[in-house]
């Protein structure tokens, strides 16, 4: 997250009043050098470790730079006195046919809740039908006018089905408006070749639009007083880079309370995915920003819960596509929650934590098609622990992983000890707006290395290049740093040129790793510079750091409570990813130790993925011979156990 990388590259600048401490532990405060970076993710995990000064460099000091929950502060106008909301969320699953929508309103109409708020999304399939038409249009791909047909077919059909008489009637003359309205911007956007982000945005919200219009006018027909909402009338986000935005809660809580004395009623059926900017600009909270739209609207109303329904029975312990064997997890915390999705468990928007936990508004996760599964409870974990029954920070909790993505090492021993690198790094990081999602640099301060998505990848590269190109012009740079610049500077142009990503006309860089395997994705590497004989340059002898750029990676991130500090579960997790010979090409793991974070080749990851689950829960083939009960235990047993299963 880009405001991570400007904490790193702002360093300098943090006093101590500036950060949260964690216990025991006080800020360097004179010239801050990171001795120990890791950020293993983005949630509570803005971790330092300082040293104190040179003469002790065995003392660490942990900063927490953000409470991000911190923003979440509404002026408790809301609810109205006396009133408790409870929030759905149906997702594009959930309301992807005439049945589905009819199965939702029933779940609905089941709640005995005095005052329910609904959030949908888009039918599925429909918000990326959208994003096609923006596409055609900008190729100037004349298909963009049967594709939007194809839109009012499914809609006017699934109408149909659902609604009739005045209702039908009043709907199908809202959607000819719109498909009217979208063919025109469609248009233009044909004539200009371009569409504008406030221009997509707003195309590729109507899908939101019309499921909330439909659903509540199904609900309205059973006598219920319902009202539906669009949201862009309620929540503004302000952008907040890296393809993210930031709710402003106050104005989001004054339009509500406004909307709501203009529109009471006791059920709202209010869209999904879609707000606005300050300035009454559509937006969208970015590709399935709807479980985040029910957070907010759940913490505007400080709900009582706030009930995501999708289509499995809950969070599983990996993603059920990827592993078989995976279970529900009856209970995660909100840290845990955040973690898992984070690193790939899609059932849930990472963000939706953040105001919920706020407010200490639980959410479940249910199954819609299943409704006699309890689903998953998300909630703070003291209520976990007596929920079931069992002291849970001990353990591993979870799995889940994120392809694409690729590594970015800056290396060498003249690193160590040159106050700015790490600075100037992640400077450079900030400038893209680019999406760190791991960070590792070694205590010996000789490598930084961190996973940016491998689609960023080439404006990350360029902004190191020219960060330190810069520094080098500005000859502000003392001595090692201009060592340091030079080389940083120059191993990024030829890996650079080496990935055919710069305007460079030469041969193929010698030293680079070769050419894309396949896919067109980039594989290169500055190794060290050696000379014929074989022995290492002047440069890499003097220790200035090479950078090396390595493609098609995977991270896999093992979560759970505290788990990180149960002694044996690294040795387990890191056993087992052994055995299974998988590589490890980095490591990370966050002070606050919700999670061990490892980086695989992309190839290996399902493997690696496999091997940890197996290792930390047992097969479903030991329950049913009825050796153990089901659930998770301790690492040690587990591996003596699943000696034994493999021996038997
Ligand atoms: N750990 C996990 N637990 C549950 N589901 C997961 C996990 N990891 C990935 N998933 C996937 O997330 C999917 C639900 O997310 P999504 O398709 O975005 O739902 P919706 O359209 O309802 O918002 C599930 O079908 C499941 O395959
Ligand atoms: N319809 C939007 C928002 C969303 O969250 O959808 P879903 O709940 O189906 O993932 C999208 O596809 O990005």
């Amino acid at each position: 997250m880009a405001s991570f990388s400007a904490a790193i590259a702002n360093l300098s600048s943090i006093s101590p009043t500036q950060t949260s401490l964690y216990p025991r532990h006080r800020l360097f405060q004179s010239q801050c050098r990171p001795f120990f970076l890791s950020r293993s993710s983005h949630f509570l995990l803005k971790d330092l470790t300082l040293p104190r000064g040179r003469k002790t460099p065995d003392t660490v000091i942990c900063a927490s730079f953000t409470d991000v929950t911190s923003n979440v502060s509404l002026e408790e106008k809301l609810p109205p006195k006396g009133e408790t909301w409870s929030v759905h969320k149906f997702g594009g699953t959930c309301v992807g046919t005439s049945q589905r929508i009819k199965n939702v309103a029933e779940i609905i109409l089941k709640d005995d809740s005095e005052r329910k708020l609904v959030i949908v999304s888009a039918m599925s399939k429909v918000t990326d039908m959208m994003y096609a038409l923006i596409h055609k249009a900008q190729s100037r791909d004349e298909s963009y006018i049967s594709s939007l047909d194809a839109v009012l077919e499914k809609h006017s059909a699934t109408a149909h089905d659902i609604l009739e008489g005045d209702s039908l009637a009043s709907f199908l003359s809202k959607l000819h408006n719109d498909i009217s309205n979208l063919k025109a911007m469609l248009r233009a956007i044909y004539i200009a070749g371009h569409a504008t982000e406030s221009f997509t945005d707003f195309v590729v919200g109507h899908g939101e639009l019309w499921s909330a219009q439909m659903l509540s006018l199904v609900i309205r027909k059973k006598g219920v007083d319902c009202k539906w909402m669009d949201t862009r009338d309620v929540i503004i986000v302000n952008p907040s880079g890296s393809n993210q935005v930031d709710p402003d809660y106050l104005e989001s809580e004054q339009r509500l309370e406004k909307w709501y004395s203009l529109h009471p009623c006791k059920v709202i059926i209010a869209t999904g995915f879609i707000a606005s900017t300050p300035q009454n600009i559509p937006t969208t909270l970015k590709r399935d920003g709807s479980d985040f739209s029910a957070a907010i609207m759940g913490a505007l109303f400080r709900a009582c819960q706030v009930t995501i329904w999708t289509d499995v029975d809950g969070v599983y312990s990996a993603d059920p596509r990827k592993v078989s064997e995976a279970v529900i997890l009856k209970t995660l915390s909100y840290q845990e929650a955040w973690e898992m999705s984070y690193f790939g468990a899609n059932v849930l928007h990472p963000r939706t934590i953040i105001p919920v936990m706020r407010y200490g508004i639980p959410i479940m996760i249910r199954n819609i098609f299943n409704l006699s599964a309890p689903g998953t409870k998300i909630c703070h974990p003291s209520v976990n622990d007596n929920e079931d029954g069992q002291n849970l920070q001990n353990y591993v909790k979870g799995f889940a992983t994120i392809d694409n993505l690729a590594l970015i090492n800056v290396e060498g021993t003249g690193m160590a000890g040159v106050p700015g690198t790490a600075s100037a790094i992640f400077g450079a990081v900030k400038d893209v707006g680019a999406n760190v999602i791991m960070i590792s640099q070694a205590s010996s301060e000789h490598s930084v290395c961190f996973a940016v998505p491998e689609k960023e990848v080439k404006a990350v590269a360029e902004a190191l290049q020219s960060r330190f190109r810069q520094a080098l012009d500005n000859g502000r740079l003392s001595q090692p740093s201009l060592m340091t610049a030079m080389k940083i500077a120059r191993d990024v142009e030829e890996t650079l040129r080496g990935l055919g990503l710069m305007g460079w006309t030469g041969t193929k860089n010698p030293s680079s790793w070769g050419r894309p395997s396949g896919g067109g994705a980039v594989v290169a590497r500055t190794e060290p510079q050696r000379n014929t004989s074989g022995r290492t340059s002047p440069a890499e002898s003097s220790g200035i750091p090479q950078v090396a750029i390595i493609p098609n990676c995977s991270i896999l991130a093992a979560v759970g409570q505290k788990m990180a500090s149960t002694p044996g579960v690294s040795a387990s997790l890191f056993n087992a990813l052994a055995k299974a010979n998988i590589n490890v090409r980095a490591i990370a793991q966050g002070c606050s130790e919700y999670n061990i974070t490892v980086v695989v080749k992309r190839e290996d990851c399902i493997k690696a993925l496999r091997a940890v689950h197996s290792r930390f829960y047992l097969s479903r083939t030991t329950i049913s011979m009825g050796i153990i009960g089901p659930g998770l235990i301790g690492s040690t047993l587990l591996d003596q156990l699943r000696d034994q299963v493999q021996f038997l």
